[in-house]
């Protein structure tokens, strides 16, 4: 049985390239220094790989940014906007563009947007939008695949297996940027032969194995979609016959597109079997005698050890039907999505870390599987007895947690009064004009604030030191905000490291790492805490820096947590229960919260929930189970305060309007979401369904340093008072500006505070006739 991987993560064990790329987009160190630690990068996870027995290595799964973003390179998909990038100045070269792309470019007198960036499926990643427009032509534009290839070939002594995003799911992934309407899967046309020319091309350099990533494959597909499908792979066959193609789905089951996907005429198929375990018996029945099937039985998304005799039993089953020789074994899909190293851990209880493992562990099981295969019962036996001591391990059952999840009535889900009536209450007490302005809770997680933590952890500061420093810094945002003039204020989350791990820390039930870092976007990294067992509240998490803030200031002070989907989402979540029992928990915990904040004289207490869209079923039929306890598990953690306490929720980096009846239902008082970036597209989907709370559509992007001017502000302002009532509005940005930096953040709130007191001199002028 040959082993593969389907890709390793490319941050390094120590965040090497976050570092490197954050240096030289500082201009603090030189293309050739980036480069430099890339390679290093690259090499040490190549041998890594071939030490632990890994058949197949894969290449180009590294990337400076996003594996998307390296697709739309290497087919020539650059957006015109770039063209001076790449032309006018001198000293630029393939990678400034690339980052340009990325990033948006404000240098030499050009001010150029950066392209948009979205969830990859339901993960926390978030990948680079490909732009197309009605016509577009495709070109090979960038050598690194090849390049790759050559040098993983060199440095392993091996022939890897490149990494490529298959064209109908790379189209898909995209986005239609044009004047005029149509569809971008008729780009296929196009883009086909550029593959096929790249395919000749890695076959010209020796490669005998090709990755195709296709995950829309799991996806539901229309006619058309499908006709795609067997069109390109029918043509990749005529003209690339000699290449062996495995074709790779991930993050479900194949379900109705099972015939599809086995009858396409390539040489092997990988399926998630984590994920979708019972579509192994389909999927060896249904495959052509030519097929081989890659098992992904690592689970790549999680940090649990495997079980091997779960596993087993399923390569057994596929071995009865058709053979070892057509099978393959793998992660579930690429180990992008994991920590690095579990063995710098040495913080960790002994006994729990016997039940983890990170991507290189999971190479280590890959290799073992395939040994227990082969007849070792000593690995299995071992394997069982770990697996067994966590199932029974008292450490993550709490009975009383069990009892009160258990008891949950719908009445716990359910404020006293409908919104009408809060609303009118809060209006009373509050008094705040029309267009409240407002953040969304982070402001700029500065070096030196990080560093204070940093120092914490080493013991160069106590912690008394620590919290007045952190206070320090809460009065100075305090200090800006009045002085801006927002109604509205915020602490700024700056004892947080992370809004998730923050709350990980602090609840009972998590565990947390020290270096199992996973890339969410470009350089960023989060470090999810892990759930191991039953969740609790031990103590206050955020009362005490809320009610710090509120002392500083008559204006009202926004208290700040994160929502349980969120929380559960952006963990690693315990995989012996359902993910609604764990969101149960975890909704009371934050409630018990909510209350504390509101006895602590809290009157507006925002409740995040960004990854409630994320955490949404691939499948069209699963999303209204995962929506209603999704749903409930936010009224949960917002339901236990009383009517004047005002409840914001706030959502960014998703596509919502499939889910606009449910983000109704989740009877926030206000919600604050992102919508500058799609000129506020997403509030006709609002004003569509009649979207019945408040809403504070964001005003502008934070994503990128550039300030936005009053004019752009006060034309997105003019666009959300067509669409939605007045009285219902609120002016805030995007999302959280912890990735700003001050002069930027306080320039474009001062314009931003401008643009909503002219919007509200607008609205109270008298109409002239
Ligand atoms: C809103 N977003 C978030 C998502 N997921 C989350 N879990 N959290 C989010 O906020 N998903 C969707 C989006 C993604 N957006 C972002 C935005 C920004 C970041 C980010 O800036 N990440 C930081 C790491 C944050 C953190 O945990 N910081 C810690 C640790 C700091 C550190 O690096 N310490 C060093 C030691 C330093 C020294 O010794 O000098 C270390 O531990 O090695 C902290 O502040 O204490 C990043 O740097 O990438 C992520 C997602
Ligand atoms: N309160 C958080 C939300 C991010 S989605 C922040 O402001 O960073
Ligand atoms: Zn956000």
């Amino acid at each position: 049985m040959l082993t593969h991987n389907l890709g390793f993560p490319r941050i390094g064990a120590q965040r090497q390239l976050k570092k490197a790329s954050e240096q030289y987009w500082a201009g603090n160190i030189t293309r050739s220094e980036l480069f430099l630690t890339a390679k290093k990068i690259r090499e040490e996870n190549w041998l890594l790989q071939k030490q632990a027995g890994i058949g197949m290595i894969p290449c180009n799964d590294f990337s400076f940014y996003d594996q998307v973003l390296d697709m739309s390179l290497l087919v020539g998909a650059v957006p015109p906007r770039y063209t001076p990038v790449a032309t006018d100045i001198k000293e630029n070269t393939e990678i400034d563009l690339y980052f340009a792309m990325a990033r948006g470019y404000q240098q030499h007198g050009l001010d150029i947007t950066a392209m948009e960036m979205t969830k990859w499926f339901d993960t926390n990643y978030h990948y680079i939008v490909p732009e197309f427009t009605a016509g577009q032509q495709f070109r090979i534009l960038s050598d690194k695949l090849f390049n790759e290839f050559n040098e993983c070939q060199r440095v392993t002594g091996t022939t890897p297996k490149p990494v490529l995003i298959g064209p109908v799911s790379y189209l898909l992934l995209g986005k239609e940027k044009d004047n005029q309407p149509f569809d971008r899967i008729d780009l296929l046309k196009q883009l086909l032969p550029v593959y096929i020319e790249v395919l000749k091309k890695l076959e010209d350099n020796g490669a005998i194995w090709v990755q195709i990533d296709e995950p829309f494959l799991v996806t539901d597909l229309t006619e058309k979609q499908k006709q795609a499908f067997e069109y390109a792979y029918k043509e990749i066959r005529r003209q690339c016959g000699d290449l062996k193609i495995l074709l790779a789905t991930y993050f479900e089951g194949l379900q109705e597109n099972t015939s599809l996907a086995v009858n396409l005429p390539v040489c092997a198929l990988h399926i998630d079997l984590v994920r979708a375990p019972q579509q192994v018996d389909e999927v060896v029945k249904a495959a052509p005698p030519r097929l081989s099937i890659s098992l992904g039985v690592v689970d790549g998304r999680n940090i649990w050890k495997n079980d091997y005799s779960k596993s087993l039993a399923i390569i057994e089953k596929a071995k009865a039907v058709i053979g070892e020789d057509r099978l393959m074994l793998a992660p579930s899909c690429s180990l992008l999505h994991s920590p690095v190293d579990l063995e710098g851990e040495t913080a960790l209880d002994a006994e729990i870390k016997n039940w983890m493992a990170f991507a290189k562990q999971k190479l280590d099981e890959i290799n073992e599987l395939q040994q227990i295969v082969a007849g070792d019962t000593t690995l299995l036996k071992k394997n069982a007895a770990i697996i067994e001591s966590r199932r029974n391990s008292t450490r993550i059952h709490k009975q009383t947690v069990k009892d009160r999840a258990a008891a949950i009535k719908e009445a716990d889900a359910t404020r006293t009064s409908e919104f009408t009536v809060r609303q009118q209450i809060q209006q009373q007490r509050f008094q705040l004009p029309l267009f409240p302005t407002t953040t969304i809770g982070s402001f700029p997680q500065t070096e030196e604030i990080r560093q204070l933590r940093a120092k914490l952890k080493k013991g160069d500061l106590t912690q008394q030191q620590y919290e007045s420093e952190i206070e320090d810094a809460t009065i100075s945002a305090i200090r800006v905000q009045e002085e801006i003039g927002l109604d509205v204020l915020v602490h700024g989350e700056f004892e947080r490291n992370d809004m998730v791990e923050y709350f990980g820390e602090q609840l009972d039930g998590f565990l947390f790492t020290k270096n199992g870092w996973v890339q969410s976007y470009g350089s960023r990294c989060v470090k999810p805490p892990v759930i191991a067992g039953d969740v609790s509240r031990t103590g206050d998490m955020t009362v005490r820096w809320s009610a710090f803030a509120q002392e500083q200031t008559n204006r009202l002070m926004k208290g700040m947590l994160t929502g349980p989907v969120t929380i559960l989402q952006w963990s690693f979540v315990r995989d012996d229960q359902p993910r609604w029992q764990t969101a149960f928990q975890i909704a009371l915990a934050i409630r018990d919260e909510v209350v504390a904040l509101e006895k602590a004289g809290i009157k507006v207490i925002q409740i995040d929930e960004p990854a409630i869209r994320e955490g949404l079923p691939l499948r069209k039929k699963d999303g209204p189970a995962y929506l209603e306890w999704a749903v409930k598990a936010f009224r949960l953690s917002a339901s236990g305060v009383k009517d004047e306490t005002q409840i914001h929720t706030h959502m960014c980096y998703s596509e919502f309007n499939d889910i606009m009846e449910h983000i109704a239902k989740m009877d926030a008082d206000v919600i604050t979401i992102e919508t500058s970036r799609s000129q506020m597209e997403l509030l006709e989907a609002f004003a569509r369904f009649k979207y019945p709370n408040e809403i504070g559509p964001g005003v502008y992007d934070i994503h990128s340093p550039r300030v936005p001017t009053v004019e752009e502000m006060t034309h997105l302002l003019e666009k959300a008072t067509a669409l939605l009532p007045v009285k219902n509005l609120w002016v805030n940005p995007d999302c959280g500006l912890k990735t700003r930096r001050w002069p930027e953040t306080i320039a474009a709130l001062k314009n931003m505070v401008q643009a909503a007191q002219q919007a509200r001199e607008k609205a109270t002028a008298p109409v002239l006739i």
